[in-house]
């Protein structure tokens, strides 16, 4: 794919109530450093959510009115790329969970459009579209171009951070499609969504600050949970923590578990097995505490704690509140 001078960005937008997910802020964020901006969303929008997208400098927003629900992958598939389409998109954005992935496939199959899956849009010299990832637990970077006139990719959580643009004047299109038979064959008899973890954290995949704990932990998590409560974070843990059924599988970080590419991610009596490391390689900021200082994970973090995890995590929770409370 080679530049075209301004292109235009197509992002899949999953806006929950009033609200627009803050990952899909962080996309529309990285997607207006590339081009001009347009949202996709299955369905209409309330005026709340159509007016941060217009903060955030969307110029366009098209509501696939779908006669099968985007909750069936092939249904929100095909409006996505109907969306793309309507808008002339040569770039096509979601973020990386395991619905997108499965929706991008899918478009990007229907577009005859090239995919990269967990990675960042970036542009060369020339201007050209590159999509970047780091893989095999962080020892390569890998920088793929694009041979088709259209480029789909997922975007990693945390990529960037979420800022409103230059206010747009929103551009709102109803557009209406008919779903592809194999998600018309599909009969949704009860839908109930899981609540992943503790709800009143963020999803982990998706969160800005993670913290997470090991087999040093000895099951209490209680400090964990304290110093993911002091700075907004989700809990994360290893799969020793999650086999000893002290946490959730839905917490378990690593090579069988969830990736996480937070800002910071700061893990606790967890030794720093290369299965773990490939799911969290990729923070921004590492931060260790472990009692032994020979432990793995600390030839790869930015700050090392030699300390029992019960005294070091409640006394940085309580400096982080004193913090927050003196802001
Ligand atoms: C096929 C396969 C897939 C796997 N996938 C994953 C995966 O996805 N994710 C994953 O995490 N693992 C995975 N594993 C397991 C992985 O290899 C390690 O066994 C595991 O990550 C170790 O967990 P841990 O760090 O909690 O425990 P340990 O390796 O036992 O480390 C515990 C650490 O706690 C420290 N400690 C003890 N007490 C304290 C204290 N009071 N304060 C501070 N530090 C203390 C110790 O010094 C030690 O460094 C996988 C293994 C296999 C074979």
């Amino acid at each position: 794919m080679t530049n075209h001078g301004k292109r235009t960005v197509a992002v899949l937008i999953d806006a929950a109530n009033d609200r627009i997910r803050p990952a899909d802020l962080e996309v529309i964020t990285l997607a207006r450093g590339l081009g001009g901006v347009a949202a996709v969303a299955g369905g209409e929008l309330t005026p709340k959510a159509k007016d941060e997208l217009a903060r955030y400098g969307v110029t366009t927003l098209v509501e696939v009115e779908s006669d099968v629900p985007f909750t069936i992958t092939p249904a929100a598939a095909h409006g996505f790329a109907a969306g793309v389409r309507h808008v002339g998109a040569d770039l096509a954005l979601t973020t990386t969970t395991f619905a997108n992935r499965e929706i991008a496939a899918l478009a990007a199959q229907e577009l005859g459009a090239g995919l990269v899956a967990d990675a960042q849009p970036q542009l060369d010299e020339a201007g050209n579209l590159l999509a970047f990832k780091r893989v095999f637990a962080g020892t390569w970077d890998i920088y793929s171009a694009f041979t088709t006139d259209v480029a789909v990719i997922t975007v990693r959580a945390n990529s960037i951070q979420a800022a409103p643009g230059d206010a747009a004047n929103l551009n709102v299109v109803s557009l209406s499609v008919k779903a592809p038979a194999r998600a018309a064959a599909v009969t949704t008899t009860r839908r109930s969504v899981h609540p992943a973890g503790d709800a009143s954290r963020p999803t982990l995949s998706e969160a800005a600050y993670v913290v997470a704990g090991g087999r040093g932990t000895e099951g209490d998590f209680g400090p964990i949970n304290t110093l993911a409560d002091a700075l907004g974070a989700a809990v994360g843990a290893t799969r020793d923590a999650v086999d000893e059924g002290w946490v959730d599988h839905d917490a378990q970080i690593g090579q069988t578990g969830v990736t996480v590419a937070p800002l910071v991610y700061i893990g606790a009596g967890i030794s720093g097995a290369p299965h773990h490391r490939g799911g969290m390689q990729a923070a921004q900021t590492i931060v260790a505490v472990n009692v032994d200082a020979e432990t793995p994970l600390f030839d790869i973090c930015d700050f090392a704690v030699v300390g029992d995890l019960a005294a070091v995590l409640p006394q940085a929770a309580q400096r982080i509140r004193e913090y927050r409370a003196a802001k």
